[in-house]
């Protein structure tokens, strides 16, 4: 076949064309004809290769699986006169395949038979990988988008979904994409809980094109209210303008629930489910913010249960938890809504009344009914028990401006509740705070002050009234505090009390007044009794084992040593108190009943009670002279312990005249500054000595 005459021009465009143009016959074989320059670059072969089938045919050189294809193809367009136009593989001399993109038409003789075909063959191989290779992209792209587990979606900008995943259908609870994006027209409204969060979600979307952990209540379908967290972006066109916004949605329900547990843990008590410590912080701190504003007052009450911890004690910490429940409930059944009551730890409770527009009166109201809602009997199994409580309050802005000032001021006014007998509030006063108040700080000091041997025994002497002989002498307590030089023991023996500690100061108090009251008996000095008092907490069965382990230790006989209780006490919880006391008179030493008068005197009980002595309370000694009351009482007292055949010591003698009126009606032995002050050690034993030389000292066991 001879090759077609072309003018220059076409050759040189034939030489570098990139690809290949051909002529071909429409045989089995596609037998070429004509094959130009760029066959070897194409396909590795020379034109000659191809010219005529001479060494290959385009068929053979056509990817095995491709041959039927294009076959078809080109038999189509020869068929219907149709341009060719196909893409394909070859395989190339060296083996590589390779995508060609083949263009063509028939060239028909007068009678409408093929003649040739003509083309051009282009290798696209590049282009056709990359439009695989974003095709793949797409696929995996659209795999993520319908299976991912987050919800996808796209919205126009003014809030019309584009297109979203099933995922989103499933958080929202649409049956099918298709199914939200028709059923879900208005994201504002019918979306959000609250709208403004849509509002919110347009602003970082103009603001910062972006929005990131954007966490909202939002419904769905079927009105049920769930948690989800948002990231999403704004799509811009080329031109720059606004397309849309696309982003991911994810369920977070469980998370916030979770999250709320945990913080609801944090701050509240998980006994009585009150607010605990640290919600009470920030509620006061709140509150105090907005009374600030009204210029509204505000009272924090710190409210303390009086005999917490001996129920705790005695009666075990499951009857403990139940009366903290119930006192959590009584309380919270006193208050407004608007008011707030936390635990604080242990047996304390704290109330915040906000807005207190009554003022003081309207407090005060307040706090008598919840002291008569703690002070109902209680029923826990089938016994019943009562508690009060002890309330301090402080008020903004008067007694402090900020928590820390107002709690503190609280507790120091509960402080003073306590002193003054328990079951009653009182309102802070600034005189409160230079005492020693700060609970905490004092229970530290009291634990270093048993560490570090910061208390000491003074001795006060007894005498006795027919003869003025020293008789005996009572041990009683000071703390030489480094910070607050001498504590006199009504200042912390309370707390001491309340704090639990009491039980080894009481234990230290009775092993030094033994030591020393046996190291005065082997210094030569007649023995007298030395009385030491008993705390109520003190007062268990085990005590009469340690008392005779201590008199065991410091050698002292058991008639020398003489335990002084208070009324009450005994009085409280009698049965037990009769049998420790038994136990204790077996040991061989005196009982003295302490404060006589003062509290629940009832003479069928001390008749049963195995003691030597009453102590007539000084705040009926101190108005003998002048209050016919008092007068009576101790007269009263004097006679019904003779009956009773025990010795009567009347305490805080301070005068000639008290001396006088005791003495007239038969006291047996006073006490009191009239005759000696409580000294230290080195001054009684001076003084001591002095007396037993003088013959004034009265040994009778
Ligand atoms: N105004 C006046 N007061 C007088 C007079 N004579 C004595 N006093 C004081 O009256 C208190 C008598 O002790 P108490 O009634 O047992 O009252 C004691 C007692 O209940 C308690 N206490 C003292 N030492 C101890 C102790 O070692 N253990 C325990 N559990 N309580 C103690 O502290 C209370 C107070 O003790 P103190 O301050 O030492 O006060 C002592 C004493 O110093 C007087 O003529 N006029």
């Amino acid at each position: 076949m001879a090759i077609p005459r072309s003018p220059r021009l076409l050759e040189t465009l034939l030489v570098n064309l990139d690809g290949v143009v051909y002529r071909c016959r429409d045989d089995a074989q596609w037998t070429m004809e004509f094959v130009s320059e760029g066959c070897l670059a194409l396909t590795g072969y020379l034109p000659e290769d191809l010219l005529l089938n001479q060494r290959l045919s385009f068929l053979e050189l056509t990817h095995p699986e491709d041959r039927t294809l294009v076959r078809n193809h080109v038999d189509a367009c020869m068929r219907e006169r149709r341009r060719i136009d196909i893409e394909y593989r070859i395989v190339r001399a060296d083996g590589a395949v390779r995508w060609v993109w083949e263009r063509g038409v028939g060239i028909y003789n007068a009678n409408g038979q093929v003649e040739a075909i003509e083309g051009f063959l282009q290798d696209v191989t590049e282009r056709k990988e990359a439009a695989q290779a974003l095709q793949e992209a797409e696929r995996r792209y659209r795999s993520i988008f319908e299976n991912a587990i987050e919800g996808v979606f796209q919205t126009t900008p003014d809030g019309t979904y584009i297109a979203v995943n099933p995922a989103l259908a499933r958080i929202y609870g649409y049956h099918s994409p298709e199914d939200l994006i028709v059923g879900l027209r208005d994201i504002s409204h019918q979306l959000y809980v609250e709208p403004e969060r849509r509002q919110e979600f347009m602003r970082l979307m103009e603001e910062q094109g972006s929005v990131s952990n954007f966490e909202s209540r939002v419904y769905r379908r079927d009105g049920e209210i769930i948690w989800i967290s948002e990231n999403a972006r704004a799509v811009y066109d080329e031109a720059g303008k606004l397309s849309c916004y696309e982003g991911t949605v994810e369920a977070i329900t469980e998370r916030k629930a979770h999250e709320a547990e945990m913080r609801h843990q944090a701050t509240h008590d998980a006994l009585t489910g009150l607010p605990n410590r640290n919600m009470l912080h920030e509620h006061l701190q709140r509150a105090l913010r907005v009374a600030r504003q009204k210029g509204a007052l505000t009272a924090v009450a710190f409210v303390d249960l009086d005999q917490f911890k001996f129920i705790n004690d005695s009666l075990g910490h499951q009857v403990g938890d139940e009366l903290l429940k119930t006192v959590a409930q009584r309380l919270q059944a006193c208050l407004r809504e608007a008011d707030m009551v936390a635990r604080q730890g242990g047996d304390e409770f704290v109330l915040v009344l906000q807005n207190q527009t009554e003022g003081e009166a309207g407090i005060a109201e307040v706090m008598q009914r919840i002291l008569a809602a703690v002070a109902r009997p209680w029923q826990a199994g089938d016994r019943e028990f009562q508690v009060t409580a002890s309330i301090g309050v402080s008020r903004y802005p008067a007694d402090g401006k900020d928590v820390e000032s107002l709690l503190k001021h609280a507790d120091s006014a509960m402080y003073r509740a306590k002193e003054q007998g328990r079951n009653n509030f009182q309102f802070f006063a600034p005189w409160m705070d230079s005492q020693v108040s700060n609970r905490l700080e004092m229970l530290i000091n009291l634990r270093r002050a048993l560490d570090q041997d910061e208390f000491k025994l003074y001795y006060q002497p007894k005498l006795s009234l027919q003869d003025g002989r020293l008789i005996g002498a009572e041990a009683l307590i000071r703390w030489e505090s480094p910070q607050q030089g001498m504590v006199p023991p009504d200042r912390f023996i309370p707390f001491a009390e309340e704090a639990g500690l009491i039980v080894p100061i009481g234990e230290w108090v009775l092993r030094t007044a033994c030591r020393q009251n046996q190291a005065w008996q082997q210094a030569g000095l007649p023995p007298i009794p030395v009385a030491v008092n008993l705390s109520p907490r003190q007062l268990n069965q085990s005590l009469p084992d340690f008392v005779a382990g201590v008199l065991a230790q410091s050698g002292l006989a058991a008639s020398w040593l003489e335990l002084e209780i208070t009324e009450n006490v005994v009085m409280k919880d009698a049965e037990k108190s009769v049998a420790t006391l038994h136990a204790l008179k077996r040991l061989g030493l005196q009982i003295s009943v302490d404060d006589f008068g003062t509290g629940y005197s009832s003479l069928s009980y001390l008749r049963r009670f195995p003691v030597d002595a009453l102590k007539i309370d000084k705040s009926f000694v101190r108005d003998i002279v002048r209050d016919a009351d008092s007068a009576a009482i101790v007269k009263a007292i004097i006679s019904l312990a003779h009956i009773l055949n025990l010795r009567v010591i009347a305490e805080g003698v301070e005068d000639e005249e008290q001396h006088a009126f005791l003495k007239e009606n038969a006291c047996d032995e006073v006490q009191g500054y009239y005759f000696g002050k409580p000294m230290e050690v080195a001054v009684f034993t001076a003084w001591m000595s002095e007396q037993a030389q003088a013959g004034q000292v009265l040994s009778c066991k």
